[in-house]
């Protein structure tokens, strides 16, 4: 077994020195709290500059989880001889608004053109935002896949998102080509008229249609389960089965709770199980492309060859991105999350699942490896075999029953079986839960990427994604079952770490709120809160931050990374600490005190030509006037005031010794801070920072002053 393993999984070099390393450091942070221990300032600074320290300690200890034991691995050639499985595809849309119908379709084009037999490949949709134009879309989809996908095949298309392949720069158009491009124009005008419309227009109110009424609406609405395509029945041009294409949307009630993204999952759960039953599931986000047909195959030997991995939950992949610019100005590429710390879980019991990219075992919805938890009905259970065709009648209701909004009254769904409710991040908390039952998941990481995401564009729509986020983490931190307590007990302490880490990472405000404000305004009253330069505890502090930075800086380059991109991710680390984790945290503690209700905030994957230009160019995007960027352009003042009132005590002759360390963060932060000037006073573009948001935090900048020189020395 050790063996097979061997071929696709490789521990990474780096875990020795992590090891070391974390010995000297762990060192060197007990030094620090013995000199906390025995020296005392003002008691609010005193006890914000510990409690900052606490947190980056808790931190720190909890990423020396993901540094034990890293484990690289890609997947294996699927065997010659074995059977491949049915796969059924799971893709989630939920506004038409804020996720253009057409991409959804391009979306599901993609996965429908997997090198896989269509008689075993099933492609669900499922639409929360119950639109009539997603629904038109993938039916134009439907009859232009026929064409679409004999294309492909015979070509050999690695890229078979048809609006990512006419989107790139390298496709030869010979005269096929260009006919099917021809084909591919039409139906996106025809698409683009209808949504340009809003509605649909009576030469096209086909049956299906008929449903959209006066009564129906997005938030209250009957199911909807439409079969678009069928396999033996809908045949392509080239004579071959289409794949199945289904169409769902669960039915909606004002009153109900329909616990957003993972409520619709569990309803393809049941839909697919009523219909398919596939025992291999991939979810997709709407903007989640297949970037190369072969995945279904690659992935299946860890599935089918149990002696490589008994009791395996998942299959994750990196979510690797297209349309990002050069330096990557918000770290959209998050490489922390999508790839050092599954690297690092990979190597104890498998990484988180990031809610796109993955591939399911069916069976692991359905209760431990060792004792499986039936549903109610035993049509919907993993092994149940499916024996008429999707389009038969009695599969239909059956189909349309499940996908109602009262059929999870009183049962396990979201509990113990099928994706897991009561987290905003159903995606981390379900991983979470499946690897507490037993569950492992495999880290997949091929050197041709098997899909391609886009991410938010405007910083604004970048810290509302993750300040959702951060809601769903601390809903899971503070849940009966956190990883300190409950995931230690389940899943053994260096997976529990692992989880921590996220779920406590909104307390990274503590420190970088400390840090952005705190050495700043005390080094402008002249008060010292760091060692003096000559004092060895500076060299201690120097080490610890050097330290972090450098093993960070490091790992960062380790998996593809360069130094410009590094710092723009530094720099995010500081962004988000002051305003999506503060603004997380407030949410969190709003909700739970029962003011404003939890909503699961879709992010907007539309953006404008100027937005789309600023963002090439590398510049911040700003433009609305987001409470947000209150603490960020507070920051940005208050830090390049102290750098020059700082620098004018240094030029009247006052030594550095004392001030040193506060102005080495100080320079930090202003180097940090450099976008937001710009943005603050040179640009007149629509991405500039409101004038508004200067004044307020002009304001609130001046009274933090105030109120920190009136505490400082009590
Ligand atoms: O009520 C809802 C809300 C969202 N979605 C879908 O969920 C997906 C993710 O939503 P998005 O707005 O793009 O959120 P992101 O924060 O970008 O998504 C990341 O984070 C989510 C958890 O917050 C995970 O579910 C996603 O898979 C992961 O890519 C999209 O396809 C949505 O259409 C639903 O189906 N129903
Ligand atoms: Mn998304």
């Amino acid at each position: 077994m050790e063996s097979r393993r061997a071929e696709w999984s490789r521990p990474l070099p780096r875990r020795i020195p992590n090891r070391v390393f974390a010995l000297v450091y762990s060192a060197a942070i007990l030094g620090l709290f013995y000199r906390h221990a025995t020296t005392h300032g003002g008691f609010f600074i005193s006890l914000w500059m510990v409690a900052a320290d606490i947190t980056l300690a808790f931190m720190w200890l909890n990423s020396q989880a993901f540094r034990i034991n890293p484990v690289a691995s890609h997947s294996h050639p699927f065997p010659e001889n074995l059977i491949p499985p049915a796969l059924d595809v799971f893709i989630c849309t939920a506004d038409a608004s804020k996720e253009p119908p057409f991409t959804v379709a391009a979306t599901a084009l993609s996965a429908l053109a997997y090198d896989y037999p269509p008689e075993k490949l099933s492609v669900y949709v499922s639409d929360d935002g119950a639109s009539e134009l997603t629904l038109f879309a993938l039916l134009e989809a439907a009859q232009f896949g026929k064409v679409w996908l004999p294309f492909c095949k015979e070509n050999r298309l690695m890229l078979r998102c048809p609006q990512a392949f006419f989107g790139s720069a390298n496709v030869t158009f010979d005269s096929q080509t260009l006919k099917i491009k021809k084909l591919y124009d039409d139906m996106k005008r025809r698409v683009e008229d209808i949504i340009e419309k809003g509605y649909i227009g009576d030469e096209y109110k086909t049956k299906v249609f008929r449903r959209w009424g006066k009564n129906f609406t997005s938030l209250d609405h009957p199911a909807v389960v439409e079969v678009l395509l069928q396999s033996g029945e809908d045949i392509d041009v080239a004579g071959c089965s289409m794949p199945n294409l289904v169409y769902v949307s669960r039915q909606k009630r004002r009153r109900s709770d329909h616990h957003f993204k993972a409520g619709a999952l569990n309803a393809l759960l049941r839909v697919s199980a009523a219909m398919t039953n596939a025992p291999i599931i991939l979810t997709l986000d709407c903007d989640m492309i297949s970037n190369d047909p072969s995945t279904p195959h690659k992935i299946m030997c860890y599935f089918l060859d149990k002696s490589v991995s008994p009791n395996l939950g998942y299959v994750q992949f990196p979510v690797q991105l297209h349309g990002i610019n050069k330096s990557d100005t918000y770290s959209s590429e998050m490489k922390r999350v999508y790839y050092i710390n599954p690297e690092g879980m990979n190597g104890l019991v498998g990484p988180d699942y990031f809610g796109t990219g993955t591939f399911f075992n069916r069976r692991a919805f359905y209760g431990s490896p060792s004792s499986m938890i039936g549903p109610r009905d035993p049509r919907l259970g993993p092994y149940h075999l499916v024996k008429n065709d999707i389009n038969d009648q009695a599969i239909l209701e059956l189909a349309h029953d499940v996908s109602t909004c009262d059929y999870e009254k009183d049962t396990n769904w979201g509990s113990k079986i099928g994706f897991r409710y009561g987290s905003l991040v159903e995606d981390y908390y379900t991983g979470y839960r499946l690897h507490c039952e037993g569950w492992k998941s495999v880290f997949c990481n091929p050197t041709r990427p098997a899909f391609l995401a886009e991410m938010p564009i405007s910083l604004n729509d970048v810290v509302t994604q993750l300040k959702r986020w951060n809601v769903g983490l601390l809903e899971v931190a503070f849940s009966k079952h956190s990883p300190l307590t409950f995931g230690r007990r389940y899943i053994g302490s260096f997976m529990a770490h692992c989880y921590s880490y996220y779920a406590f990472g909104p307390f990274w405000s503590i420190p970088i709120m400390f840090y952005a404000f705190i050495p700043q305004i005390t080094m402008l009253i002249n008060i010292s809160i760091f060692p003096k330069a000559s004092d060895p505890w500076f060299f201690l502090n120097m080490f610890l931050f050097l330290g972090a930075y450098g093993q960070d800086l490091i790992e960062f380059i380790s998996v593809g990374g360069n130094v410009r991109k590094w710092w723009n991710d530094q720099r995010m680390w500081l962004v988000r600490g002051l305003s999506s984790d503060l603004f997380g945290i407030l949410e969190y503690i709003s909700n739970q005190l029962g003011i404003g209700g939890r909503s699961f905030n879709v992010t907007n994957k539309v953006n404008d030509e100027e937005m789309r230009k600023r963002y090439d160019e590398g510049k911040f995007e700003f433009g609305i006037s987001s409470p947000m960027f209150v603490p960020l352009s507070m920051a940005a003042i208050i830090n390049l005031v102290a750098f020059l009132g700082g620098f004018l005590q240094f030029l009247k002759g006052r030594g550095l010794e004392e001030m040193l360390g506060q102005m080495i963060v100080t320079c930090i932060g202003v180097a940090n801070s450099l976008p937001l000037y710009e943005a603050m006073v040179l640009r007149s573009d629509g991405g500039r920072i409101p004038t508004k948001i200067i004044n307020i935090s002009l304001v609130l900048a001046s009274l933090l002053f105030l109120v920190i020189s009136a505490i400082v020395n009590l």
